[in-house]
């Protein structure tokens, strides 16, 4: 995934080191098909163009296996990198030297100050994502990445927009999560568990032939879920009849008569209701 820039690669804190101690040395693989960033390529730029194109004529990326630093990165992708980032030369965050000094004899001039690493972007698009991570000092970052929203200042919380990304840890990464959290993922496993089904990955496969059979299921005339059921029923548009609209005015709709001569009792021709305004303001001025 990354490669510090300007150490040799024999050097024992190189990435080429750490994977052939801890990993290619232990499996039978040609090391023709070894693919790491070189942090000592003479075109930097070039170099990592190259390992996306690599990537891509290769059919993509099947599964990235990796663990994060405690600020959240993945890969070396510091927080403030963009989510969208590809393969690129990337200046270490001063968090990240310091916790990577142990390895440098404590001595943060000694810990390189750049790396090349691939992208959040080239991460995400990998058909799987695992990523290891343990001990209270990664809980923060952990916290961040599941329990607070993608963004890029924990670069890592970008998982939660992959399909298929699964993170492993150990309880002391869950100290700072809420016990709610702890207690939901602990409860996915054991209602798994009791259901008798594991959390397989399907193949690639065998995903597109279920998607393969639902479609056609779906396009068969004989299915309830046929496209015309499905699409939206066309509005069977009616209009009512619009009535005639006549001038109107509310007074021509009182009966005269009732108007002028109706006698309520108690009530002098003056206080009926139903007398117009202006008639009463003519009335009024006129006794003053
Ligand atoms: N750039 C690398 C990361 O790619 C890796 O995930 C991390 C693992 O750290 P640890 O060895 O503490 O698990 O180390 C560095 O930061």
């Amino acid at each position: 995934m990354d490669e510090y820039v300007g150490i040799p690669r024999e050097h024992p804190e190189s990435y080429h080191s750490f994977m052939y101690k801890h990993f290619f040395s232990h499996v039978d693989i040609d090391p023709a098909n070894i693919n790491i960033l070189n942090g000592n390529a003479p075109d930097l730029e070039e170099e990592c163009i190259a390992y996306e194109e690599k990537i891509k004529r290769a059919g993509g990326i099947e599964l990235f296996l990796g663990g994060i630093g405690p600020d959240g990165h993945i890969a070396f992708n510091e927080p403030g990198s963009s989510l969208r980032s590809r393969t690129r030369v990337k200046t270490l965050a001063y968090e990240t030297i310091i916790a990577n000094s142990r390895f440098f004899g404590n001595d943060l001039n000694k810990v390189p100050k750049m790396a090349l690493t691939v992208g959040v972007q080239t991460v995400m698009d990998a058909r799987e994502v695992v990523i290891i991570i343990t001990g209270a000092h990664k809980a923060l970052a952990l916290q961040k990445t599941i329990e607070g929203g993608v963004n890029h200042m924990w670069t890592l919380s970008s998982l939660q927009m992959h399909p298929y990304a699964l993170i492993v840890v150990d309880e002391d990464a869950t100290l700072e999560l809420q016990v709610k959290t702890v207690k939901y993922f602990k409860s996915i496993e054991q209602v798994a568990l009791s259901q008798g089904f594991g959390q397989d990955l399907p193949s690639a496969e065998l995903t597109l032939r279920k998607r393969d059979s639902v479609l056609e299921k779906m396009d068969s005339p004989k299915s309830p879920t046929s496209k015309s059921f499905l699409a939206p029923a066309k509005p069977q548009l009616t209009r009512s009849v619009t009535p005639d609209l006549v001038p109107d005015s509310m007074h021509t709709r009182l009966p005269e008569p009732a108007a002028k001569g109706m006698a309520l009792d108690g009530l002098e021709p003056k206080d009926l209701p139903l007398q117009a305004m202006h008639e009463r303001v003519d009335s009024a001025q006129a006794q003053v």
